[in-house]
């Protein structure tokens, strides 16, 4: 499946303010999302295959890849279209080798080293961040625009903005050089979640059309 990163929603169960997620899933699908990743970090596994198996689903009739954060295990099992690992996590390697070829295969990196190293074991593209605070990953490192621009200088691969991204500052990420943005809260947070996956995707687009111009 191609990927388009515009905007990547990082759909975390833990984190739709006791709304359904797959209801936040499919507002946030109508609103323009580009990609959807399941990350799922407390609660049983045989829950996050249901959760999972139910936006499969919704991703598929929506024509839009679902990644499953940190774990190659579930996204075999849900056939889901590929992984997103960080830097502990399993590393892009190993995911390609249990994935296959065509699995999409995401990496956190907030370094040119690290970006260098993804890019070297075969990940698709780069989750970099944390470019604003976030409240929604504890422990979660400050890199600034400035190290998104660094890493984005330093690797072929696509870069996605990530950390406290929303409308607003959407547009600094593509100017610093992501190709999208991804966010957690700006979405599921959100009173309407489709109408700030709609602000989100308009922000991205325009950016992206001026530094098009700008060449
Ligand atoms: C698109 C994207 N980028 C970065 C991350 C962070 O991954 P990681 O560093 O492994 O942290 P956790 O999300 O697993 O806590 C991401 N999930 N998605
Ligand atoms: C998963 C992750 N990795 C770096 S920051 C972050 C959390 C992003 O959440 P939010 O968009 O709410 O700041
Ligand atoms: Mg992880």
């Amino acid at each position: 499946m191609s990927l388009d990163l515009r905007v990547y929603l990082v759909l975390d169960p833990a984190h739709t303010g006791g709304r359904s997620p797959l209801e936040v899933a499919e507002a946030a699908l109508r609103g323009g999302v580009t990609v959807v990743q399941l990350r799922w970090k407390v609660g049983p596994l045989r829950e996050m295959l249901r959760w999972g198996a139910a936006l499969r689903e919704l991703c598929r009739r929506y024509r839009v890849p679902l990644l499953i954060n940190d774990r190659a295990d579930v996204a075999l099992a849900l056939e889901a279209d590929g992984v997103h690992v960080g830097q502990e996590d399993l590393p892009p390697e190993v995911a390609r080798r249990l994935l296959g070829p065509r699995a999409l295969i995401g990496v956190s990196a907030r370094t040119p080293e690290q970006a260098q190293a993804a890019e070297a074991a075969g990940a698709d593209y780069l989750g970099t961040g944390s470019v604003f605070p976030t409240g929604s990953k504890e422990g979660a490192r400050l890199i600034g625009l400035e190290g998104l621009r660094t890493v984005a200088r330093a690797t072929r691969l696509p870069v996605v903005a990530i950390g406290g991204v929303n409308a607003e500052n959407a547009a600094a990420c593509i100017q610093a050089g992501a190709a999208g943005v991804a966010v957690i809260s700006a979405i599921t947070q959100a009173p309407d979640p489709e109408a700030a996956a709609r602000a989100l995707r308009r922000a991205v687009d325009e950016a992206l059309a001026a530094r098009r111009l700008e060449g």
